[in-house]
């Protein structure tokens, strides 16, 4: 398709960055663009819209939850887009009030998620959304952060996926992974 054709042009990676071994994919470019942006996040709402909530009975996305710190940039636009509330994952010690932790391995390290424990009602409609996922253990940790509240995770949304770690090996069924660039959809 040409619009992914389009957005994938303006993606470009740093080898060894932030350290030795990693192939850094950087998605500002693409940000910095105001057509692409907005195809882009057109392109989310789009799926939404059409295709995950055939799967929900109530026909509506609660929440949009965003990943720290590249979620963050998606995530709100997405969740205004849908008349959703937004509500953020954040790394450990950033939110006020009871939150909800689990611990992680990611590409480059471990780290502690949290989110804020009435951030999501129970039986809640939820969507996770996240620049890109590599090992997907960011995302397996935010799924399991929104079971923790009681929401039902519909679909994780990503713009690219580093397919060559198998990412959604980690991740637990029954799920939805969509990714933009790489197109992958699975369905368990
Ligand atoms: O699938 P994974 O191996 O878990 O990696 C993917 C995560 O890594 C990056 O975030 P990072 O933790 O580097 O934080 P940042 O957004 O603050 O740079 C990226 O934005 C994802 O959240
Ligand atoms: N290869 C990668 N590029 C950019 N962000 C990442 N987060 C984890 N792995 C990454």
């Amino acid at each position: 398709m040409a619009d992914v054709e389009y957005l994938t042009g303006l993606l470009r990676t740093f080898p060894d960055y932030p350290k030795k071994g990693i192939n850094f994919l950087d998605i500002f470019p693409l940000l910095r663009n105001p057509i692409a942006f907005e195809t882009l996040i057109t392109h989310f709402v789009h799926r939404l819209t059409s295709h995950t909530l055939a799967r929900s009975p109530s026909k509506k996305i609660d929440v949009v939850v965003g990943l720290d710190a590249r979620g963050f940039l998606l995530g709100p636009i997405i969740a205004m887009r849908l008349g959703a509330a937004f509500a953020p994952v954040r790394k450990k010690g950033k939110l006020p009030g009871e939150c909800v932790a689990v611990t992680y391995e990611k590409e480059y390290g471990a780290d502690t998620f949290e989110m804020q424990s009435d951030a999501i009602m129970p039986g809640q409609n939820v969507v996770i959304v996240d620049d890109l996922i590599a090992t997907g253990g960011s995302a397996k940790a935010a799924g399991e952060l929104v079971a923790k509240l009681g929401g039902k995770t519909l679909e994780y949304l990503f713009i690219i996926e580093l397919t060559f770690l198998h990412a959604a090996d980690k991740l637990d069924a029954p799920m939805y992974i969509y990714s933009l660039i790489s197109r992958l959809v699975i369905s368990c």
